[in-house]
């Protein structure tokens, strides 16, 4: 049974067209994947059903009527709950109040509030049951802010569950438990659109997929009718036949070391032991593990930002300490961090400013702006990228997600970078700009000797770009895989056998 039916959604922001002609079918008891690269319109349009935008034309026919929502409280209250992509939770607040935050008028305060953590209870025992209710959402990590996110959108019993990038921040155990609570609810007759960039999730959850692309759907595929053919639905997605991944050729890689690294904690505050690795010219060097091992303080200490360790480096026979960020950018050792909010942009700012910005900080940056040199520079790094953006001097927080992430790792592109280290940089990164961010990096490496550190939270990708992986626990190497040995499996295995 239908429950849900967008029908002709257009949607304008000043001159960008985020959605042209939208259409979309949520059905009782079915979760509808929603696909499409960055900026396809996908956010868009979930926000409209859940009444955080209005639609400029066309029509939302939910249980049979047509609505026009004026917020997110009014579409909730009407059975329709939005999991934001960004968190929307009060840090101040515990877990459990956050759950119930919106729900607890007209209660009698004792009562609601046990009430409330009974119910924070039941929803968290199914999605994170070692999470302490008690907690305020400041002190929690990111994936435990994501299921606070999620469950704070199943406590109010919605018909029409909308999850938009839910796994982006979750471990894959976390992920198997949010898929068997979605098929759960699935069962109870919650309809539900789910929206995701790795094509194996949606393989596995969804019951049929819509795929949008600049702004309108392109097809819609019932898994119950037409068989899963990933192929196909990266076509959808791209407008392209070429293949959605490549695999690294490790045949090509010369044995000559460039970088040999030394790491040593010189404060109790430090997440990292003892690590020694190398680096060879042009190789792509992954590293892994469960999420939280270290993986970012490495990234960190190897771009001076990591305070707590002595890093001692040996470039091409050069030796030298990394203490601040100075010391790794003027030897060409450049970071690309994973948090595009925090991290990498300033989001007020125009796509232009933002790319051009790390230059300002070179020793050698002439006293006057050559802008029309770094507009043209700029241009082809949204060429090279396929950024998604109406113009140079758009805000960056117009655009959507994938494509400012796109913006973090553009900024660097420009530089005579030697050792390029890589925090996660296909996050929210849909399937087809991924794709053409991994040729970018291997042809770096492969034909400028550049060397990579990738610390990808998606195994996929350490299996489809890595020569060599090394597994993090507890802030040490503990294992290290190469060439045909690495697979998803064996990085999964190593990862878990070393948790004591
Ligand atoms: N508030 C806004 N102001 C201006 N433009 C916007 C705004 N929100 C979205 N857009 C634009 O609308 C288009 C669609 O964005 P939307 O966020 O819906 O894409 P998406 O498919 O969800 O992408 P992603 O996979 O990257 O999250 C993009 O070009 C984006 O830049």
């Amino acid at each position: 049974m239908v429950i849900l039916e967008a029908k002709g959604i257009k949607k304008y922001f000043g001159g960008v067209v985020a959605l042209s002609n939208g259409n979309l079918k949520c059905r009782k008891g079915r979760i509808t994947g929603l696909l499409g690269a960055n900026g396809s319109g996908k956010s868009t349009l979930s926000k409209i059903i859940a009444g955080v935008y209005r639609a400029d034309a066309g029509e939302i026919i939910y249980e049979g009527k047509a609505v026009h929502y004026r917020n997110p409280h009014e579409a909730r209250q009407n059975g329709i709950a939005l999991v934001f992509q960004n968190l929307s939770l009060v840090p101040d607040l515990t877990v459990w109040q956050n759950i119930v935050l919106g729900m607890e008028k007209n209660r009698g305060l004792f009562l609601e509030n046990e009430e409330a953590r009974a119910l924070s209870r039941a929803i968290l025992e199914n999605l994170m049951p070692d999470l302490d209710i008690e907690k305020r959402v400041y002190q929690l990590s990111p994936s435990e802010m994501q299921v606070v996110e999620i469950a704070k959108a199943i406590s109010s019993n919605p018909r029409l569950l909308i999850l938009d990038e839910p796994t982006a921040a979750l471990e894959q155990h976390e992920v198997k438990n949010l898929f068997e609570y979605m098929r759960k609810l699935a069962n109870e007759g919650v309809a539900m659109i789910f929206t995701s960039h790795r094509l194996w999730e949606v393989m596995e959850i969804c019951d049929d997929v819509t795929i949008f692309r600049n702004g309108e759907d392109v097809a819609t595929i019932d898994f119950d009718k037409e068989e899963k053919d990933p192929d196909k639905i990266i076509g959808y997605i791209t407008g392209e036949t070429k293949k959605a991944s490549f695999k690294v050729d490790h045949g090509t890689l010369s044995g000559q070391v460039l970088l040999g690294v030394k790491i040593r904690p010189k404060s109790k505050n430090s997440v990292l032991k003892d690590i020694d690795l190398e680096l060879r010219k042009g190789e792509i060097l992954g590293i892994g593990g469960l999420a939280g091992q270290g993986q970012n303080e490495l990234m960190y200490a190897l771009a001076g930002s990591y305070p707590f360790v002595r890093c001692e480096v040996d470039l091409e026979g050069r030796n030298f300490l990394i203490s601040k960020p100075g010391d790794a950018i003027q030897n060409g050792i450049v970071l690309v961090p994973g948090d595009r909010q925090r991290e990498g942009l300033f989001l007020e700012h125009s796509v232009y400013e933002n790319l051009v910005f790390p230059k300002f900080g070179l020793p050698d940056h002439p006293p006057f702006i050559p802008e029309k040199e770094y507009r043209t520079e700029c241009e082809q790094i949204v060429n090279i990228l396929s950024i998604k953006t109406p113009g140079l001097d758009a805000p960056v927080n117009t655009l959507s997600g994938g494509n400012q992430q796109k913006v973090v790792v553009g900024k660097w592109l420009s530089f005579d970078i030697r050792i390029l280290l890589l925090a996660d940089p296909a996050k929210g990164v849909d399937v087809g700009a991924k794709r053409d961010l991994y040729e970018y990096i291997v042809k770096l490496a492969r034909d400028k000797g550049v060397g990579v550190i990738l610390y990808a939270s998606d195994n996929e990708e350490l299996v489809e770009h890595c020569d060599r992986v090394l597994i993090m626990y507890e802030g040490e190497i503990v294992a290290s895989l190469a060439g045909e040995e690495i697979s998803d499996d064996a990085i999964t295995a190593v990862s878990m056998r070393v948790k004591r």
